[in-house]
């Protein structure tokens, strides 16, 4: 089974929008996984977010753990290696450090004065540039997955602008990840899981390693193709669709050379109704709201300090 390659700008001019909605639905049924050329994220935005993402990394564990997450129960800053396993059965840590952006709140925005979960401000590194290039990044590619449900609509026989609304202040993460170079060949680089949330967008350095598990058959290498984001739906949207579409398991093998990726998972507004969407059938869950579905998800993967 492949892992398609798809031209956003089939899309986006119009110029082919039923091939890339035909093309795109059955990605989203078979595989849950493809790439998105075209999508008009600047290659130089791209390239500072990973080079903002080396300076922090290369700091001192010291300067690091000021902004270390599990000091935040907002689900922000610094992950360091060994604290995280994604795959929680395996009993294996994952061998990565990680750096987490949220929704940019102001500290007087009403819903983080109001304790709302996940409603908290951003923390950040001192390190010049790192907060303006990782929320200019933040706004592109929060928009170019707003509009990638713009095709899922059109797909589903949704009406337009269907998803707009449960995007609106979404719980999206920005992740910058590092994966050290694994010389000994042990261990995992992140453990097998599926994203929580509706869509995840990646990109990665070229360094391999990232796999696809698609139902029913064994471990695939994911492509690389270079500036293409790697797209996969996650459980969220797997469950909003009633199973229409597939949230496929991945992991990322132990590099041999140091590897990079940038990951913007991108989940529902908090308060969003997760429910059947219209015309998927009897719905086979239960309803949750966005913030109750990612909080189960989180809670099995690593716990934050103060939050009981
Ligand atoms: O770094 C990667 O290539 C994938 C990371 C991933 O799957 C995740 O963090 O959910
Ligand atoms: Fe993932």
């Amino acid at each position: 089974m492949d892992i398609p390659v798809l031209d956003w700008q089939r899309f986006a001019s119009g110029s082919d929008v039923d091939g890339f909605v035909r093309d795109l639905g059955r990605a989203c049924r078979e595989t849950g996984f493809f790439l998105i050329t075209g999508h008009g994220i600047p290659d130089d935005l791209i390239k500072d977010v990973f080079a903002k993402g080396d300076t922090f990394f290369a700091r001192p564990m010291a300067e690091k753990s000021k902004v270390d997450i599990r000091n935040n129960p907002h689900n922000r800053g610094w992950a360091c290696e060994g604290s995280e396993a994604l795959d929680e059965t395996s009993g294996q840590m994952d061998r990565k450090e990680a750096f987490n952006v949220g929704l940019d709140l102001a500290a007087n925005d009403p819903r983080v004065l109001n304790g709302e979960p996940f409603r908290g401000v951003n923390i950040w590194p001192e390190i010049d540039g790192f907060r303006d290039t990782m929320l200019a990044y933040y706004d592109q590619i929060w928009a170019l997955s707003r509009a990638l449900h713009r095709a899922f609509e059109l797909d589903l026989n949704l009406p337009q602008d269907y998803f707009a609304p449960h995007f609106t202040a979404p719980l999206a993460t920005l992740r910058v990840l590092s994966y050290p170079a694994a010389t000994d060949g042990t261990g995992i680089g992140a453990g097998a899981h599926t994203d929580y949330g509706s869509v995840t967008l990646l990109m990665t350095d070229g360094v391999g390693g990232l796999q696809v598990k698609p139902r029913g058959l064994d471990w695939i290498d994911a492509p690389h193709v270079p500036g293409a984001f790697v797209v996969n739906i996650g459980d969220c949207l797997m469950r909003w669709s009633n199973d229409i579409y597939v949230s496929t398991p991945h992991r990322v093998l132990p590099p041999k050379t140091a590897r990079r990726s940038i990951a913007f998972f991108l989940d529902p507004n908090p308060d969003s109704v997760i429910t059947a969407l219209p015309g998927t059938g009897e719905a086979k869950y239960a309803a949750i709201t966005g913030a109750d579905y990612l909080r189960s998800r989180l809670d099995a993967t690593y716990t934050p300090k103060d939050i009981t």
